[in-house]
């Protein structure tokens, strides 16, 4: 434990001093990864992952030699699965969400998954139950022990962990867990509820939530930008719907949080732009790192508390201008990736040069691969602090992707 003297969660910015952050080592799940599945994981390669760790703890590094306390999610889950009804429960959740009807297998995955140390268990979450590890008795073998050429896991392997910002985000002291758009990665947020509902670092600090991981419409960690400690910025993307942004809006402003405006961006539905910050990131009070290709592809829309209760919806014409009159600053830039050049810009784009983790303002973290992009930055006098993305960049995420913030502090 810390000598934590402040509450655990803290957000009213992108850009205040990063104090505690939620990572995932990427681990054994990203050696699931096999070449028919690659799409349906949201992957396009397959990452080598012993560099892949040496790249991830470099970035821990440059984070810790900061002074910005590290939380890693595996021993947080190992942590709450040593709690006996956290354990039951969460196996219980895993078993209900299963995608298999049988009963019997069902009980004998159940009874498998109990039957592991806290440790393994926690292993086996992130990286999945294969359809090899479930025993068959010698005289009843399933199916699958015959055929094996479907899909091998009866718990799917959560390659995506490491992009910790999507399945949750923490809006003012609260935690919204995020319903998560793709199977793929529908038990990240279930076990991020888990967490928060058992570990003694959420359960003392009285944790609440905003939004739970089943919620019906999707929204991810990843489109949500808190511009200050009244502004949100939410991008419509395709994976954050319009249902779940005016559905977090309509809680967020029943609360008195300060928050009054919640700017919705809509970026073209991509692959490449999956998330508002994949092309838009927050640098400094009143700069920002933006793809060139999409500026104007974006539309801008105002969400106030309406008169009556619901919600005034308000289309902007331009986004620079809109910024700045919500931010309440006389002008802001907007940084282009790329340096101008369309081509280096897409590619710098795709290596995820626009997604930028701001630990104080004015200071970020960038991959050292996207040359361009992190020298236009430094000439707008943003400190750039660079990190090793070779493998960490295949799964289509930057810094900013891998990290949830869980405190800054406020001035
Ligand atoms: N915020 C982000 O853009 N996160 C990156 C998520 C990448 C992951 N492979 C996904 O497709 O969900």
């Amino acid at each position: 434990m810390s000598n934590r003297s402040h509450p655990l969660l803290q957000i009213r910015s992108e850009i205040d001093p990063l104090k505690t952050i939620l990572l995932h080592r990427p681990s054994r799940e990203l050696e699931q990864l096999i070449p028919k599945y690659l799409d349906e994981m949201l992957f396009e390669d397959i990452p080598y992952l012993e560099q892949m760790q040496k790249e991830h703890d470099e970035f821990a590094l440059q984070l810790t030699s900061r002074g910005i306390e590290v939380l890693y999610f595996e021993n947080l889950l190992k942590e709450t699965l040593a709690q006996q009804d956290a354990r039951v429960q969460i196996v219980n959740t895993v078993i209900d969400e299963l995608h298999v009807n049988s009963a019997s297998l069902k009980e004998d995955i159940r009874q498998l998954l109990l039957s592991r140390s806290s440790g393994e268990l926690a292993q086996t979450l992130l990286a999945g139950l294969s359809k090899n590890e479930v025993p068959h008795s010698a005289d009843e073998k399933r199916l699958s022990f015959y055929i094996k050429e479907g899909f091998p896991f009866y718990l799917d392997p959560l390659p995506n962990l490491y992009f910790s910002r999507d399945y949750g985000t923490v809006i003012g002291n609260r935690l919204s867990v995020n319903t998560m758009k793709a199977r793929a990665r529908k038990r990240e947020s279930m076990l991020l509820e888990q967490i928060a509902r058992y570990h003694r670092r959420f359960t003392s600090a009285g944790v609440d939530l905003w939004h739970h991981y089943n919620e019906k419409d999707s929204i991810e960690g990843g489109d949500i930008l808190i511009l200050s400690p009244e502004v949100i910025a939410i991008g419509c993307s395709a994976r954050t719907s319009p249902e779940g942004i005016e559905e977090l809006a309509e809680r967020i402003f029943e609360k008195d949080t300060g928050f009054r405006e919640v700017l919705v961006l809509q970026i073209p539905f991509a692959r490449a732009y999956m998330h508002l910050d994949t092309v838009f990131t927050m640098v400094d009070r009143d700069k920002f790192s933006i793809f060139p290709g999409i500026a104007e592809h974006i539309k801008v829309f105002s969400i106030k508390p309406g008169s009556k209760g619901g919600l005034s919806i308000i289309p902007r014409e331009n986004l620079k201008k809109t910024l700045s009159e919500s931010l309440g600053l006389r002008g802001i830039q907007l940084i282009e990736t790329g340096g101008g050049d369309l081509l280096t810009a897409e590619r710098e784009q795709w290596n995820d040069g626009t997604n930028t983790l701001a630990i104080s303002p004015g200071c970020v973290v960038t991959y050292r691969r996207n040359t361009v992009s992190n020298d236009i930055l430094r000439k707008h006098n943003i400190e750039v602090v660079e990190i090793p993305g070779s493998e960490l960049v295949r799964g289509r995420g930057g810094p900013r992707c891998m990290s949830m913030p869980l405190y800054r502090e406020t001035e």
